[in-house]
């Protein structure tokens, strides 16, 4: 018998890929012994942590795989630990995910045993290296110089600026209403992904732009677009940018390449027009800083970097102009989406809870008894925040639910052993006898900070954990909330900078809201019971950030 030579190719390549998928079976199966006495042992097809897991979420892995992003606590409650065990199958690296808060404040104490999995977000040094993706004595300079611009002149700002904005969203809302018969309604992704980017415009650029505007607006001088459209088009190429390997722009260069091409000079053109903007605010806070700051500037976040940075005495804890821009770009990024998010879930929810919506009204009216807070001076920052208690709970509340971030990755530097919880679950799916236990982990595992796992816990947050109940987020003298069982802004040193700056701007969306219109569940869902409303407004998938599928709701205006 004689094979050709495409035969023979393909029975060649066959028994490559055989060998290939042999070795790293066997790899992974080696590595079962360092897992040691943590349950689970599951091989993932998928590196929980990279770009791939992000893109194929929605679809992969199934239900019954460890790493399913729909899974809450039940592979915990499964395998009766709050630490689990499982090797990657293509490079074989042990990773134990976490819900246990002791063992995840344990992991974000220790930076030089767990540091960042920086190598996961470097597509995102796109202006250059930044707070979000550099670690040790790089990643302190970045948050050093930053943390003094996040202060609460700048959070004053972004209540100010978060009215403005809200103002001209209520009139855009009113004027739909004047037509409509029993409210109007709202696409929250679409409407808070604009209120949203207005605020960080404002509050972290120092650009003010109206709801309105719209893209013709002519470019100042010396840019070829205006600054809300180059912030537009960037946010819109965002993806292009990030997954387009740097070879594809260097032959797109060279040849054209229909549809390509056009993409990627669109998208370049759009963060070189954003990055030109950002090199003026730059330059406009250095002439200010210099000119004795006699003029009044904004504390917008770009301007108090500069400032922060002018002030470092020794260079080696100053940032160079890239790193500035970076990092402003970074909280463009991380600030707009997370927040826009999260608001949709927050309302939704108070749509599907009206008894909840009644006490934030409740909380809104005492407040503001004439009605929402315009013009701006009536509603100071500190004194109106300090009364919005309850609106803060289900901001909280919301966020544990459906945290922006689903999980985060750790590296192991060393051998070293977490404290996790044992425990059994009856036939009703209670959970008893919870014992610690100590977990080994050897270095060059990963540890998995699975922030869905850990809201989603019981030991924590109790049998009703699955309830919407923003009274979890309130101390009284007999109870403290669990703030270590609470990761949506991550914990530790590397928390979250822009905390404070997304629990104003969004507890000052929802209380005005609240304020003046009763949020509806959509009229087409009226008769449907709780549970099939909840399957369609709550619906999301996973992506950068957990994304809303069909926040819609209805606004009627109070009387
Ligand atoms: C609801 C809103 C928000 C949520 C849920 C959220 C969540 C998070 C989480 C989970 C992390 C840790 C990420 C990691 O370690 O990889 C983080 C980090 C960060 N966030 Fe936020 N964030 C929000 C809003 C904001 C805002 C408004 C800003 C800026 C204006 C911001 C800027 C940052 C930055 C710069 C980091 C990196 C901090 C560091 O590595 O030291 N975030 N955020």
């Amino acid at each position: 018998m004689r094979l050709s030579v495409v035969e023979l190719a393909a029975g060649l390549s066959t028994a490559w890929l055989v060998k290939i998928l042999l070795q790293k079976y066997l790899a992974a199966k080696l590595t079962r012994p360092v897992l040691g006495v943590c349950p689970g042992g599951s091989l993932l097809w998928l590196h929980p942590f990279r770009t791939a897991s992000l893109v194929l979420g929605p679809f992969f892995p199934l239900k019954n795989q460890m790493g399913y992003y729909y899974a809450q606590f039940e592979f915990y409650a499964k395998y009766g630990s709050t630490c689990l065990s499982s090797v990657t199958f293509w490079n074989a690296i042990p990773i134990f995910w976490l819900s246990d808060a002791d063992a995840i404040k344990t992991v974000h104490a220790g930076r030089a045993t767990f540091p960042k999995d920086v190598e996961a977000y470097e597509t995102l040094n796109i202006y250059g290296p930044n707070m979000v993706g550099t670690e040790g004595s790089d990643w302190k300079r970045h948050r050093s110089v930053a943390n003094s611009a996040f202060n609460e002149t700048n959070n004053a700002l972004v209540w100010r600026e978060t009215i403005r904005v809200v103002d001209e969203w209520f009139a855009e809302i009113d004027e739909a209403n004047a037509t409509s018969q029993g409210g109007t309604p709202v696409d929250l992704l679409k409407d808070f992904t604009q209120v949203a980017l207005l605020v960080i415009s404002a509050a972290g650029f120092g650009r003010r732009a109206s709801l309105k505007e719209d893209s013709n607006t002519e470019p100042p001088p010396g840019h070829k677009r205006a600054f809300r459209p180059a912030v537009i088009s960037t946010l819109d190429n965002l993806f292009t940018k990030v997954l387009t390997p740097t070879w594809i722009y260097d032959l797109s260069d060279r040849v054209y390449l229909p549809f390509i091409t056009p993409t990627l000079n669109e998208t370049r053109e759009a963060f070189e027009a954003l990055r030109l903007h950002m090199l003026d605010v730059i330059s406009q806070a250095r002439d200010w800083i210099a000119g004795g700051k006699a003029a009044s500037m904004d504390a917008a976040l770009l301007r108090n970097l500069v400032e922060a940075n002018a002030d470092g005495s020794a260079s080696n804890k100053r940032l160079s102009d890239d790193e500035l821009l970076s990092d402003t770009f970074t909280f463009l990024l991380a600030g707009h989406e997370t927040s826009a998010h999260s608001l949709c879930f927050a309302v939704v929810l108070l749509a599907l809870h009206p008894d909840i919506q009644q006490r934030v009204y409740e909380e809104t009216l005492e407040l503001w008894p004439d009605g929402v807070s315009s013009p701006i001076s009536s509603s100071p920052y500190k004194e109106s925040m300090a009364k919005l208690d309850y609106t803060q709970a289900v901001f909280h509340e919301t966020l544990r639910l459906f945290p922006a971030v689903a999980r985060l990755a750790k590296l192991v530097t060393t051998d070293t052993t977490l404290k996790a919880r044992r425990f059994s679950t009856t036939s009703m799916g209670k959970i008893r006898n919870v014992e610690q236990y100590e977990v080994p982990i050897k270095a060059g595992s990963m540890v998995l900070i699975d922030i869905i796992g850990l809201h989603m816990n019981p030991i924590h947050w109790g049998e009703d954990v699955a309830e919407f109940k923003p009274e979890r987020f309130i101390d009284t003298d007999t109870y403290r909330w669990p703030r270590d069982a609470f990761n949506a802004f991550s914990g530790g040193p590397r928390s979250c900078i822009g905390q404070r700056f997304s629990i104003t701007e969004s507890v000052c969306i929802l209380a005005h809201i609240t304020r003046k219109y009763e949020i509806l569940v959509p009229e087409e869902l009226g008769g449907k019971s709780r549970a099939e409303q909840e399957k369609v407004l709550l619906k999301w998938l996973p992506g950068i950030t957990a994304t809303p599928r069909n926040a819609r709701v209805v606004f009627r205006r109070r009387v």
